[in-house]
């Protein structure tokens, strides 16, 4: 079992928002491993970022993607991070991965002050900044699809990834 596909892109990009709305275009299942990542530790990102640190929080994530790849076949939306891990990254090589891209002024306009993402807390333009030129050759190396989204409503962007996955 495989997802019918897996969203990766920057904080702001779109993932969870655009994800929820393809799967239901597609009529198949929505998963965001934030989620399942919070239901597991019984606790929002943030406060787990603080009490356990960024370390435990990646090892819960990557452990997370591992299992969704292997046993969901809907659509799958991952944290932004998620690709900085190289063995996240081996697994994303048999996926059909869409790449959403977003530039900074879009990413800041739409996470606004990093309010439940611990990383943008603070200096989130900065940060942005930083995440963005860090692991654009990450998203860019996984993906087999990349759909721009600066300056384009949800309502025009899931729809066209809908289209790519039936082609
Ligand atoms: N294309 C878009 N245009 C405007 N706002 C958007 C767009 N995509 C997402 N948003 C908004 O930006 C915020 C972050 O979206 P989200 O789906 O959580 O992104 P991600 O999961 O990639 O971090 C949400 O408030 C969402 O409503
Ligand atoms: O970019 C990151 O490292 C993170 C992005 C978040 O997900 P979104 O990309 O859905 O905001 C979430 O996984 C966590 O706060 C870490
Ligand atoms: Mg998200």
């Amino acid at each position: 079992m495989a997802p019918v596909a897996v969203l990766v892109g920057p904080p702001g990009a779109g993932k969870t928002t655009v994800g929820e709305a393809v799967a239901a275009a597609l009529g198949v299942g929505f998963a965001d491993t934030d989620t399942i990542i919070e239901q597991r530790a019984g606790k929002p990102i943030p406060d787990i970022f603080v009490e356990d640190g960024e370390p435990a929080f990646r090892a819960l994530e990557r452990t997370v993607v591992a299992e969704s790849l292997a046993a969901f076949d809907g659509v799958l939306a991952l944290g932004g991070g998620a690709i900085m891990d190289e063995s996240t990254r081996k697994l994303l090589r048999e996926q059909t991965v869409v790449f959403l891209s977003v530039e900074l002024a879009d990413a800041i306009k739409r996470v606004g002050l990093g309010a439940g993402r611990p990383l943008l807390a603070m200096n989130p333009r900065a940060t942005m900044k930083f995440l963005l030129e860090q692991r654009r050759p990450l998203y860019t190396e996984v993906a087999t699809h990349t759909v721009s989204t600066d300056g384009r409503e949800p309502a025009e962007i899931a729809p066209e990834v809908a289209a790519l996955l039936r082609a």
